[in-house]
């Protein structure tokens, strides 16, 4: 007998990750403005992905799209294999898509509470809703804040509430647009370890960052977008390494 490891078959490749969210040929022009220029994208289930690039590069509005905020001008949008381009945004929340923009979506005025209760009464019977918000707060880490108003709540924290509102509808995906702007260290750690916990419960994740710290941090997978279109994709030690994506974005940074 030969040596043992030579006559092992090459180990077969693991089965590709299912596609979760594919864009195929996406525009969205705001009048004369190609915000969005032909954007092909697919995003594995479980994968942790960020999207970077200049400003104006239209990541927001890929956001946008992907949530049914703005109708796109040309292409279509699929998610678990079905064509969801026409969509209304409360269909593909039920359907698994979930979005933390950038522009606080909490309710200053209101208790915590009636904050996740907002997020939390259409996604499970009227009997559930407080042991539902128990259980979304302690997977967040904010379980120990009781029932401030939300607009004494810091800025770091009104931020993890948002994201325990965006949980409420059980994702597949989640999009985060720069989860940790504006936050000191330590809020910011705990964003990262936050996300990578939501990446690791099977929750995917596509969020928008310029902090190349924070990416370096959490991010798998790259997407660079430029004028409106995919310039680069790949790891992020590909993405980093890419001459080009230096040149118009990460060299400015
Ligand atoms: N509702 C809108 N109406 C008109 N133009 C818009 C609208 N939303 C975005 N734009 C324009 O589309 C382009 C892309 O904007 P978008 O916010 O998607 O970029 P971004 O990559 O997210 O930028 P940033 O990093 O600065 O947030 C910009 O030129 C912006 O001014």
């Amino acid at each position: 007998m030969g040596n043992l490891r030579s006559e092992i078959s090459p180990v077969l490749e693991p089965p590709r990750k299912e596609t979760l969210l594919e864009l195929r040929n996406v525009v969205k022009q705001f009048g004369g403005l190609k915000a969005v220029d032909g954007v092909n994208m697919s995003v594995r289930r479980g994968e942790l992905r960020c999207l970077i690039g200049p400003n104006g590069a239209g990541k927001s509005t890929v956001f946008k799209l992907i949530m049914g905020i703005y109708p796109p001008t040309q292409g279509h949008i699929l998610f678990k294999g079905n064509d969801i381009t026409k969509y209304d945004t409360w269909k593909r929340a039920r359907m698994g898509i979930s979005i933390k923009m950038q522009v606080p979506g909490v309710y200053g005025e209101l208790s915590l509470r009636d904050n996740m209760r907002i997020a939390t009464q259409n996604f499970v019977e009227p009997g559930d809703v407080e042991a539902e918000i128990d259980r979304l707060l302690s997977f967040v880490g904010i379980e120990q804040l009781g029932n401030p108003q939300v607009s004494n709540l810091s800025h770091g924290q009104q931020q993890w509430l948002e994201i325990a509102m965006a949980l409420a509808s059980k994702p597949d995906i989640l999009l985060l647009d720069e989860p940790a702007a504006g936050m000191g260290p330590e809020e910011t750690e705990f964003t990262a370890q936050l996300v990578k916990k939501m990446n690791e419960s099977g929750i995917t994740i596509l969020f928008i960052d310029h902090d190349m710290e924070f990416v370096r941090r959490i991010a798998e997978n790259v997407t660079v977008l430029h004028y409106g279109k995919p310039f680069a994709e790949g790891t992020l030690s590909e993405i980093e390494a890419n001459e080009e994506v230096v040149r118009i974005y990460l060299g400015k940074v």
